[in-house]
């Protein structure tokens, strides 16, 4: 079956429809991962994008359920080169148009996706909608000036609390549309993760006496959760602080700095980044679309840790006085390097020597 995609510029492309059918409107972005497009469509933090995949051929080795970063995925929609149907993998358990189809997201193949792909990076994100049907050009481009949808931590982030049991440390997850692996690398260390609802209250999260607070990745302008901003407000020094991509950038936004959004975001799995204490390069799984403003750390307690190579943008940070640090980029991979594991290595680290200290202060 045809499938159209415009873009706000006006360009159209035709391809062929290769999962749901009718039509979807979202933010283009693309991804230059070269394996991981399943974790990359179950990453919360696409919810309302438009994933355009720059490695031409998407799906060959299949989905399996243990791949998944959340429970479903939230994307407006898939866009690649050559999408198999025949998936040559012993772990395969059915094919990305089954999986597209069964969740109701509209995938379009036969696009050149390098020409799409430059286009963005000129123009910066676009939005863009892909049909099934045959509607005229004229009421896409209508449908085109829907405005973007602001509350995708909310539909995204659990509804309620649960927990993760382990002996050990308690680890409170606020949950801003959490990929599965943070869970994974806290779990592995021994951590019992509580995970909480976007909008749950400094006052509650402390109730749960917890030894550290990770801050989640999550979809969409971190300035559309104040509420979040006010909770971290609230937390920092009163208990240890992890933040990760939204997480990062609430902490921020919650130390008085600022965000920006990017022309057209990092997204991928081999972004080098430097550490500015050790001057180690690590190559990094990155997915965001906004960044912290550098001039707006200056005057606020913070302290730049990381930078991304590419383009010198801040992909981490560290609380001067306070126990509370954040990066950027993906520490939990999933899909891509595992060089920055150490990252929850430092976490529990942090959490142990505040509580050497005494610093949890749940008053
Ligand atoms: N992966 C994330 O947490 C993304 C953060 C934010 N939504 C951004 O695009 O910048």
């Amino acid at each position: 079956m045809k499938a159209r995609l415009l873009l706000e510029d006006g360009t159209l492309f035709t391809g062929t429809s290769f999962g749901a059918e009718g039509q979807s409107i979202g933010e283009v972005v693309f991804n230059t991962s070269m394996t991981g497009y399943q974790e990359v469509l179950t990453d919360p933090s696409y919810c309302g994008q438009i994933i355009t995949m720059t490695y031409p051929l998407i799906g060959n080795y299949g989905l399996s359920r243990d791949d998944y970063e959340s429970l479903r995925p939230y994307a407006h929609g898939f866009i690649v080169r050559e999408h198999a149907e025949f998936a040559s993998n012993w772990r395969n358990e059915y094919s990305i148009s089954y999986f597209l189809k069964e969740y109701g997201i509209l995938g379009i193949s036969g696009i050149d996706t390098r020409m799409l792909t430059r286009k963005i990076r000129l123009h910066g994100t676009m939005k863009g909608i892909i049909t099934t049907g045959n509607e005229p050009l004229e009421e896409l481009k209508e449908r085109l000036n829907t405005p973007l949808m602001h509350d995708q931590v909310a539909r995204v982030s659990t509804k309620s609390i649960h927990i993760s049991p382990s002996f050990g440390k308690r680890v409170v997850q606020m949950d801003f549309g959490a990929k599965h692996n943070i869970q994974r690398e806290l779990v592995e260390r021994n951590c019992a993760v509580i995970s909480v609802p976007y909008n749950t209250t400094a006052e509650e999260i402390l109730r749960f006496r917890p030894d550290g607070v990770m801050l989640s990745n999550g979809p969409g302008d971190p300035k559309d959760v104040p509420e979040a901003i006010e909770t971290i407000q609230q937390l920092l020094g009163k208990v240890p602080l992890f933040g990760i991509c939204l997480g990062h950038q609430l902490l921020a936004l919650a130390c008085g700095a600022d965000t920006e959004k990017m022309k057209f975001g990092h997204r991928g799995g081999n972004h080098p980044v430097k550490e500015l204490a050790t001057g180690r390069s690590v190559i990094t799984s990155q997915n965001h679309g906004y960044a912290v403003s550098p001039d707006s750390v200056k005057g606020t307690e913070l302290t730049v840790s990381h930078v991304a190579l590419n383009d010198g943008t801040i992909e981490g940070l560290q609380h001067q006085k306070l126990p509370a640090f954040s990066v950027q980029y993906h520490p939990e991979s999933a899909p891509g390097p595992l060089d920055s594991g150490y990252l929850f290595d430092r976490f529990i680290e942090l959490m142990d020597s505040c509580a050497r200290k005494g610093e949890c202060n749940y008053a």
